[in-house]
């Protein structure tokens, strides 16, 4: 439902976003990750038609971005970054604005706001000016514009910043009640949030990809994934581990922090039956012991971070 190939877009002498491509089908939530400046909005703009692609292309359920704007608009929610309604109307006059621009009409327009009021909870605000409104509650109306056609395809740019963890929660539910039938691109800073919503992530980092995968297949980039944490009885027996796996294959090292005591694998291979059979040989007694899957926030900062010359990662 979204291609885009060879995306790029170019700011003067900055490469905000250098020729990415990806595709995201009906039922597939991507978390588009990435640090400050990647080119995560950049992106996001060049495939709802709000910026023109320096080079490649966009297409929306099959029309393209540039040649066909009215049919992907009309296909398209976009929640764009901070606060995105006129601050002196209130969410339900911004609301019947909106429908009034997607030419909505009678029983079908007045159900579509009822609807999107009712998924983003704004009942108990929706007669009061929006610059008087939180930081949450005008995301939440910049949302309920974006849901307000019921679109194919959803772009929502960081939709649950500013959100309390309750907010964050009852937003996550929401897009991942509505997953199966669009095709969603969040952006995110929250690695949680990927885990608890996506499907699927890519990462870019200085306006490429750096990786694409499931968040398991991401996870199992880190340098903990298989790793397994001990927690030991007696802290002193740290020692007596470490000295049974020493120069076993499959073991790259022991890291120990107080009664922990995490086994790194060589290769990211499950070691678990060596670290059991080590612990039981000596008699070691144990707490917990636990399978790592991998951290994502780990694996994060390793493929988004700069080199270590003087190159900054934007190239004029
Ligand atoms: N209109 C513009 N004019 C000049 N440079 C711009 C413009 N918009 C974005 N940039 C630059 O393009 C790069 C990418 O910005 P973009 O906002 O897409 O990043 P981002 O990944 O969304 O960042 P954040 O996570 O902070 O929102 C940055 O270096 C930014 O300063």
């Amino acid at each position: 439902m979204i291609r885009i190939r060879d995306l790029a877009k170019r700011f003067g002498s900055i490469h905000a976003v250098d020729g990415i491509s990806f595709a995201v089908a009906k039922g597939e939530v991507l978390g588009f990750l990435g640090p400050n400046g990647a080119g995560k909005s950049t992106t996001m703009k060049m495939i709802t038609g709000f910026l023109q692609p320096s080079a490649g292309s966009a297409e929306v359920c099959g029309f393209d971005v540039e040649r066909q704007p009215l049919e992907v608009k009309r296909r398209i929610g976009y929640l764009p970054e901070g606060a995105p309604a006129y601050g002196d109307m209130t969410p339900l006059s911004f609301l019947e604005f909106c429908a009034d621009v997607r030419r909505l009409s009678g029983a079908d327009r007045r159900a579509k706001i009822e609807a999107a009021v009712e998924k983003t909870t704004l009942q108990g605000v929706l007669y009061q000016p929006v610059d008087t409104l939180s930081k949450g509650f005008k995301r939440r109306v910049g949302l309920a514009q974006a849901l307000l056609h019921d679109p194919e395809v959803l772009i929502l740019d960081e939709p649950t910043d500013g959100l309390d963890p309750n907010q964050k929660h009852e937003v996550r539910s929401l897009i991942h009640g509505m997953a199966r039938d669009k095709a969603i691109i969040i952006s995110t800073h929250i690695l949680e949030e990927v885990d608890a919503l996506c499907s699927r992530a890519v990462v870019i980092a200085s306006g490429r990809i750096v990786a694409d995968g499931t968040p398991g297949q991401l996870e199992a980039r880190s340098r903990l994934h298989n790793a397994v944490t001990v927690r030991l009885k007696n802290p002193a027996d740290a020692a007596a581990l470490r000295a049974a796996l020493a120069g076993q294959p499959g073991i790259a090292g022991i890291e120990e922090n107080g009664a922990e005591a995490t086994v790194l694998p060589a290769g990211g291979q499950p070691i678990l039956a060596i670290v059991d059979g080590a612990l039981r040989d000596k008699a070691i007694a144990v707490e917990e012991i636990k399978v790592e899957r991998g951290r994502l926030d780990e694996v994060f900062r390793s493929v988004t971070a700069k080199p270590k010359s003087n190159d900054t990662g934007k190239r004029g």
